[in-house]
Order: structure tokens, then sequence, then C-alpha cells
């Protein structure tokens, strides 16, 4: 087991989590946040649909647990078209990849994990098939190879990634519809706790959902997580029947150390190293993923994105540098020539504000 998965809160996927199942959304208007994309892929569903053809391909990219997986089953059950799930990793040979594609009913969705790991060769066969429905597979090896011309259903490939950049260009293209999801607001992780309260059957009091929301680092499925930890300690603490509130939101999370901006003990970790063997950087990510005992992909992937947004870490062409927030939410004082800097940053804000 990775360290990632040794994370209580960290956005990685967890099948177990049957919990996560029951709070998906079914619908776009059930789905919560992400007002853009979500206004943008109703049109498109609906084109589609008038048009009775298949939607055209889409790619879902930000971090993880913001709804991809999600936003591709709904995709789906707008369109009225089945789901066949995969993702990038588990697809070794052109035979996998060729079974599903030609296993698919015409407009289906066929959702793609993970699309950044698949290999090479497997997204060439890719190419063709997304942008003519046609499988050129080599049957044979040698002398003896041939090559076959099979027609596929038109179908629409939706794909996730967390990292779009990994993407070669000539796949990035042949997404019609490219969509970035991004962190959620306080305000709208407090409508999907409080739904998600509902649906577990407990009360939680508006401002109980409203800690719970705030402390979840911008992403529904640690909200979830969060959500079923309080309920724990609700059970074993509280009479039966006593509504939730912030207090003792508050005192569940304190104690399984997600700090008051819903950091956890791997961000401070990180934030720290920065800041006490860095004197606030810029250090490289090599450097601190070995330090961190991570691998370079979760710091970029899981870590770094949130401390990033905000505005704890500064992402430069040196390194990773502490920023002001950083050192504030640490409770340290910077060095002075750093502190220099960020006052001179502040005065010429100000002055341009
Ligand atoms: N907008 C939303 N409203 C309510 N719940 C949501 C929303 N988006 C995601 N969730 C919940 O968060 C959890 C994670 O969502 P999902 O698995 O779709 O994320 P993901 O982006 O696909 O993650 P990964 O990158 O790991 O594949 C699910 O339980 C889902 O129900």
């Amino acid at each position: 087991m990775s360290s990632v998965e040794n994370r209580p809160f960290d956005a990685s996927k967890r099948p177990e989590d049957t919990f996560e199942v029951a709070l998906r959304p079914q619908s776009l208007s059930e789905f919560t946040g992400q007002k853009t994309s979500r206004e943008n892929l109703s049109i498109f569903i609906q084109a589609a649909r008038k048009r009775e053809e298949a939607l055209d391909h889409v790619l879902l990219h930000g971090p993880p647990g913001l709804g991809k997986t999600t936003l591709a089953q709904i995709v789906s059950k707008e369109l009225g078209v089945g789901f066949r799930a995969t993702s990038g990793p588990v697809i070794q040979r052109a035979g996998d990849l060729a079974a599903i594609l030609t296993n698919l009913q015409p407009r289906d969705v066929l959702f793609i994990d993970e699309i950044h790991r698949l290999h090479p060769s497997i997204e060439e066969i890719l190419y063709p098939a997304m942008e003519d429905f046609q499988l050129d597979l080599i049957i044979g090896e040698g002398p003896a190879a041939r090559s076959v011309r099979i027609d596929l259903p038109p179908f629409t490939l939706v794909a996730a990634t967390t990292r779009s950049g990994l993407l070669a260009t000539p796949l990035r293209d042949r997404f019609g519809i490219p969509l970035r999801l991004i962190f959620y607001t306080p305000d709208e992780l407090k409508l999907i706790v409080a739904r998600g309260a509902r649906k577990l059957g407990f009360e939680l009091t508006d401002d109980g959902a409203e800690e719970i929301a705030r402390r979840s680092r911008g992403t529904p499925r640690i909200a979830g997580r969060l959500l079923r930890r309080v309920r724990d300690f609700a059970l074993v603490t509280h009479k039966e029947g006593q509504a939730v509130d912030s207090k003792l939101a508050d005192a569940a999370l304190s104690r399984l150390e997600v700090d008051q901006i819903g950091l956890d003990a791997m961000d401070r970790r990180y934030l720290m190293r920065i800041a006490e063997y860095h004197h606030g950087g810029p250090v490289g990510v090599e450097t601190l993923a070995a330090a961190l005992a991570e691998s370079r992909d979760t710091l970029e992937d899981v870590i770094e994105p949130y401390l990033i947004q905000e505005g704890l870490v500064l992402r430069t062409s040196r390194g990773r540098v502490l920023g002001e927030r950083g050192w504030k939410h640490l409770n340290l004082l910077p060095p002075a020539s750093i502190s220099a800097q960020f006052d001179l940053l502040n005065d010429t804000t100000e002055e341009g504000e």
C-alpha cells in the first residue's frame, strides 16, 4: 500500500467506499458546482440528442476526487446510452482495447480514467478509433503479419486525467469537449455535505455542515469522508437523535488532525519541510518527494494543487516556494530577505489597487 493510500483523507480512490457511490449525483441537475462545465455539457448533450448522434469526445481534467467519474456516468445517463468504464493502466495490449471498442453499442459512452497512463502504442490505436470510428489492427507477427480494419459503432470517449499536460498533443486534440474541473467553494461543499448527511440519515446543523465544508480541501470526495468520520464521533459521543453541530464537527476533525483550513498532517509536513530545511525555498519537487518519502506524482497530483490554489505554496521555474500565507499558516516568521520581498509585493499590490 502506498503512503498516499495511508493518508486518511487524501483524494485517492478506495473501492470499499460504498457511501461514495450512494452520494454520487445521478443527473446534471443534482450535480453541485463546476457551473461552467456543467452548463456547457448540458448544451452539448441536448444537441447530440437532438441530432441523434454520438456526443463528441470529452476530456475531463483536474485534481482527484472532484467528480470526473461522476460526470462521465452522468453524461451517459443524460444521453440515455450505455456506460463502459476502464482505465489507462489496465489496458495492457491492443487486443484489450479492441475487445472493449468492438463490444460498444452505437453512441455508448466509454470512460477511460487516468488516460495519461495509457501505453503509447495503444494510444495510437485510439486515434483512428476516435476520429473515424475505425480500428486498425495488426494480426500475426513477422512476414505473415497483416493489417485488418474494423468499423466501430460511433461512440463517445469520456477520458479523465489529473495531468492533461502529459497527454500527447494528437490525443489531446481529438477531444472536442475539454473541460477543466476546479476546486469547489465552501458554499458548494456545504450543499454536498448537507445532502450527504440527509442520505446518511443523521441531523447536521447548518454550522456543522459549514465546518466540514470549510475543511474539505475543496474536494467532494474528502467532504464525504470527513462527513462519515464526524458521524462516527457523533454516534459514540452524542445522545441518539442529537444534531451534529460545528462544535462536534470541530472536535472530530481536530482529532483527525485536519486543521482549520482543511490541511492534514501530510500537507503540514510538506509546508514545514520547505520552511525549515529550505528556508522557504525554492526547492525542487524531486528533493521534496525524496525527503517526504512520497512519489513526485503524489506531490504534483494530490498534495500541491490545493496548496498552490490557496497561495500557501508557489510553483516557480526554480522550484517550490513557501507563500506568505504558508508562513502565516505555520505560524513562522520568514527570513528577513523573504519578508522584505513579501512587503514589496504587498506595497505594489496596494498601490495598483
Ligand atoms: N458535484 C458533486 N456533488 C456531489 N458529490 C460529488 C460531486 N462531485 C463528486 N462527488 C462525490 O465525490 C466522490 C468522488 O467523485 P469522483 O469519483 O467522481 O471523483 P474523480 O474526480 O473521478 O476522482 P479520481 O480523480 O480519483 O478519478 C464521489 O463520492 C462523488 O459522489
